[in-house]
């Protein structure tokens, strides 16, 4: 049983654009991991509106925890930390998982000299595809998508939630005509609408070959009835995220799941669910809330080792005006993965406050 330290530092990072929320800073606790000549990172960062956890539970969770877990179990594959390391968390808060989890792995894996996506399979996909993310306003910011279109980006997810369902349609036919035929489309209502107005709007989008509309209801128990009735493939965010344990099959017909592992209980839950929905036929599409170059490093290592070949929801990290550790994460529409992941990293003081994590 190495024994091992855990520094902890608080962030702040300035934003390029404003969160869902609002909020005009993404603000959070970078976890760092030492021993055994092995360093981890992980990143523990609740998002307002989303996370079921207050940031003040994560941090006393934290707080609580990693006095606890400085003489960490070996586990030289994942499947043996699955079973050993993982269970010692079962009950933290989602954003506490998904950090230390990613901590903790990818401590594991350098120890092991091996970067996260090939210590978590032996045969990860080498380049993951990313999914331009358009926001609600783009019609008053014509620029955003002249840049999507410039860097080459071939899926791009649209949000429609501030909309009527007419508008809403209207938008999306706009869009595609400005986008083309070729380019992957998917839609976001962030469970704006009854089931009528889902509907309609499906009914008004079905020739425009969406590939999925995401969380359409307000009510998720009508998910299969819509499932059943729209034109337009559903995929499962929210519900996810709230139901962590009603089994996939329940949304039997639903195209596509994306995980988000800070919203869904970390990197095990999510790769459950990942696995659950590959046995269903569902694509999984593995997708950030607006984490740091840290968190969005550990998604990219988990798309490519689950080789889900859909395209990754990781834009949310160009909201961000700076990051934690510098390099910065050169996000591009196809993302090399060794590249990525290959350090080393330097921390950014500028955006770090150091902790004390308590003996
Ligand atoms: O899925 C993506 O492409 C990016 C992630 C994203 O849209 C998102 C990010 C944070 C919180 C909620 C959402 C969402 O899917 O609604
Ligand atoms: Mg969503």
């Amino acid at each position: 049983m190495p024994e091992c330290t855990w520094r902890l530092f608080r962030f702040s990072l300035p934003l390029a654009m404003p969160l869902p929320s609002g909020a005009s800073v993404r603000q959070g606790w970078l976890v760092q991991l030492q021993g055994a000549g092995a360093t981890g990172w992980g990143e523990v960062a609740p998002l307002p509106g989303f996370s079921r956890e207050t940031p003040e539970a994560a941090f006393r969770a934290l707080q609580v925890l990693l006095p606890r877990l400085t003489s960490v179990p070996e586990a030289s594959t994942f499947a043996e930390w699955a079973e050993t390391v993982a269970p010692l968390l079962a009950d933290a808060p989602a954003s506490v998982r998904w950090g230390l989890e990613l901590a903790l792995a990818s401590w594991q894996a350098a120890r092991v000299e091996k970067r996260l996506d090939t210590w978590l399979a032996s045969d990860p996909l080498p380049v993951i595809s990313i999914n331009a993310l358009v926001p609600t306003n783009w019609q008053a910011h014509p620029e955003c998508l002249a840049t999507i279109r410039a860097a080459g980006y071939r899926t791009v997810k649209v949000k429609v939630s501030g909309h009527a369902p007419g508008e809403a349609a209207r938008c999306v036919r706009q869009l595609r005509d400005m986008l083309g035929g070729e380019i992957t489309l998917r839609v976001d209502a962030n469970r704006a609408w009854t089931l009528r107005e889902a509907l309609a709007f499906a009914e008004a989008v079905a020739d425009l070959e969406i590939a999925y509309i995401e969380e359409p209801l307000r009510d998720p128990e009508k998910l299969q009835e819509f499932v059943q009735r729209s034109p337009v493939p559903v995929a499962l965010d929210e519900t996810l995220a709230e139901q962590p344990g009603t089994p996939l099959h329940r949304w039997e017909g639903v195209a596509a799941v994306v995980l988000k592992p800070l919203l869904l209980g970390g990197l095990l839950s999510a790769w459950r669910r990942a696995e659950e929905a590959r046995a269903l036929g569902m694509a999984v599409v593995w997708s950030a809330a607006f984490e740091t170059g840290i968190g969005t490093r550990g998604l990219l290592a988990l798309a490519a080792a689950s080789r889900s070949t859909e395209a990754a929801g990781l834009d949310p990290y160009r909201w961000l005006a700076d990051d934690v550790v510098h390099p910065r994460l050169a996000l591009q529409p196809e993302m090399p993965v060794g590249e990525a992941l290959t350090g080393p990293w330097r921390p950014n003081p500028v955006v770090l406050e150091t902790i004390d994590v308590a003996a």
